[in-house]
């Protein structure tokens, strides 16, 4: 018997939001055993996609990139809606949860330096170009030669900035870059370890209203555990510090088997200081670890959080 509901897959509108999307509604389809025709897609402009001349740190708040989606998951427009994990705020609406995340993308920053220059052989005063403070810190806390420049817009319009000879070199998630087949593009990849990424970063995300139970058992195949233990980390880890946009954080959790380890870094936005946070132990502990992981580094921060912008 089929008691599929009828469900609409709210998203945003640029080509790797759409990618994922289309993502969601095949995982859903294979599923279900059903055609892609049985899941809408609606395209939903957010904030964050109206604002591209200025950094979204500067521009109040966080949910940028979901509020919109909120709202139409709260109307009863969509059923739900599909998220970089990044761009997920810690704390959502109560109306609305997290129902899980696709089994995880490799996280890891790509590099792409004209000519295949990498971040060690930039000369001084060369031009990196990225939206993220987290990025611009890590750059510069490892070059402190190396300028940043702000670089908003889609991944193409980024790509296209370092081969015109505008930017000498630019970050990207490895993610996206693959979702779109771009991951040729990439010179480098920086490791884990020494650049950890956003919380979040490579997990897709799917939300839904809290009292849905059938969309909730409809999304519930699709669903990785292991990336769900990384992602309670890392956002309890980001809850714990309550950052605001404007301050750099990373952090990244690893899986495997029952164990988890975690690694997360603070930095000042020049890149002169940085905190960095190293944790083991069961993945099932995943938030424990991650909250206590944020925890230790307010008390290692002489002025707290907001003593790093
Ligand atoms: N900030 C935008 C954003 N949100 C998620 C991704 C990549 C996809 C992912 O992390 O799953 C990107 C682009 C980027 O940082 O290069």
């Amino acid at each position: 018997m089929d008691i599929l509901p009828s469900l609409r897959i709210g998203t945003r509108g640029s080509p790797l939001a759409l990618a994922q999307a289309y993502m969601v509604r095949a995982g859903l389809a294979r599923a279900h055993e059903v055609g892609e025709d049985r899941f809408a897609i609606e395209i939903i402009r957010t904030t964050g996609d109206q604002i591209q001349d200025r950094p979204l740190s500067e521009s109040g708040g966080k949910g940028l990139f979901t509020k919109e989606l909120d709202s139409a998951l709260i109307a009863g427009t969509i059923e739900l809606a599909v998220h970089s994990s990044k761009d997920l705020p810690t704390h959502l609406p109560s109306e609305i949860v997290i129902a899980g995340y696709l089994p995880r993308e490799d996280a890891r920053d790509a590099w792409i330096g004209r000519g295949g220059v990498t971040l060690d052989a930039l000369p001084e005063g060369a031009v990196v170009g990225t939206a993220s403070l987290r990025r611009a810190a890590q750059v510069k806390r490892r070059r402190p030669g190396v300028k940043t420049t702000l670089l908003r817009g889609n991944v193409e319009t980024r790509l296209k900035k370092v081969e015109s000879g505008e930017i000498d070199a630019t970050l990207l998630a490895l993610a996206g870059l693959k979702r779109l087949g771009l991951a040729d593009r990439a010179t480098a990849l920086l490791p884990l370890d020494e650049f950890p990424p956003a919380c979040g970063q490579g997990a897709i995300g799917i939300t839904r209203r809290a009292q849905d139970d059938a969309v909730r058992d409809a999304l519930a195949p699709l669903f990785d555990e292991a990336t769900g233990f990384a992602l309670a980390a890392e956002r309890a880890f980001l809850a714990a510090l309550d950052g605001s946009c404007r301050t750099p954080i990373a952090g990244h959790a690893q899986v495997s088997g029952h164990d988890l380890a975690f690694v997360g870094e603070v930095l000042k936005a020049d890149g002169s200081e940085a905190y960095v946070v190293r944790r083991q132990g069961r993945a099932i502990d995943a938030a424990l670890i991650g909250a206590d992981a944020g925890k230790e580094i307010l008390l290692r921060l002489p002025h707290g959080v907001a003593g790093l912008m």
